[in-house]
């Protein structure tokens, strides 16, 4: 069985895949995106290829180009590189899984397909499978997506006996305002040492308070060093400091959705 170096926790940039105005991938910036997370968000751990990162609308040589040049720029600086490499296509997704594995990535973590979706657990699983089987050797997550991929079958349903069908699952990446699903699969799952990351910043600190071991988001690039002020609050049980820090996260995150996306 796959095991992580270290299990993968606190706080973990969603990257933002860096452009040029032609709509080409801007490589040219990738090593001082690590070091700006690093030095000045206090943030060692990424996740390329995501939601944020638009890994479902760029080819997959630019999938791996982009895992590629974050795995080198990220060597001896950050701790833990996770590939999203869901896609539509299973040999797509197999492919993306190998390259994490040649190229010295973290993990790996995997969406539910969304445009024919599986109709239950056991499809889902199958599919998940099928591809961490092509990266035997790295830790592999469930990305729980619910809004933007349709697929609504609950994560503590999909975790009820996942690592005697995927043996290198290591965890869950949530991205969902259910905390009941949530709650479960924490209190579910008890014994394992599992990472449950949440992926709702403006709700993290309910997360924590659910067993969130982690967390997995877009405003940690630029918001790493507030939410790991938040983070030492809840540790040392300081829950009002903690609370003035969501608060004041949450402020900003409102403004910007207001402005619309
Ligand atoms: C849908 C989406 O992009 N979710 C991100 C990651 O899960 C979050 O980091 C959000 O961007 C963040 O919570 C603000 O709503
Ligand atoms: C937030 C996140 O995890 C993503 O962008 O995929």
């Amino acid at each position: 069985m796959a095991s992580p170096k270290k299990k993968l926790q606190g706080l973990v940039a969603a990257t933002i895949t860096p452009m040029t105005e032609h709509g080409e991938i801007n490589f040219s910036v990738i090593g001082q995106y690590v070091d700006y997370l690093v030095e000045e968000q206090g943030v060692k751990n990424i996740f390329v290829n995501g939601t944020t990162g638009e890994g479902l609308s760029l080819s997959v040589s630019e999938r791996r180009q982009v895992a590629e040049e974050w795995v080198a720029k990220g060597r001896n600086k950050l701790d833990q590189v996770v590939i999203h490499v869901g896609a539509l296509s299973l040999k797509d997704s197999q492919e993306l899984a190998r390259h994490a594995a040649e190229i010295g990535a973290d993990g790996i973590a995997v969406i539910a397909p969304f445009f024919l979706k599986p109709r239950n657990k056991d499809i889902l699983i199958n599919f998940l499978k099928e591809v961490a089987t092509a990266a035997p050797a790295l830790p592999f997550y469930y990305y729980h997506i619910p809004a933007l991929t349709g697929v609504k079958i609950r994560a503590e349903e999909l975790l009820d006996g996942i690592q005697d069908k995927i043996p290198t699952f290591q965890g869950l990446k949530f991205s969902d305002t259910d905390l009941l699903d949530f709650g479960q699969c924490v209190d579910q799952n008890r014994q394992q040492q599992f990472a449950f990351l949440f992926g709702v910043d403006e709700q993290l600190l309910s997360a924590l308070v659910m067993g969130a071991t982690g967390a997995v988001g877009s405003t940690y690039n630029y918001m790493g060093k507030k939410t790991n002020q938040m983070l030492e609050a809840f540790e040392r049980k300081d829950f009002s400091s903690a609370l003035n820090h969501q608060f004041c996260i949450q402020r900003f995150i409102n403004f910007v959705l207001k402005l619309g996306r």
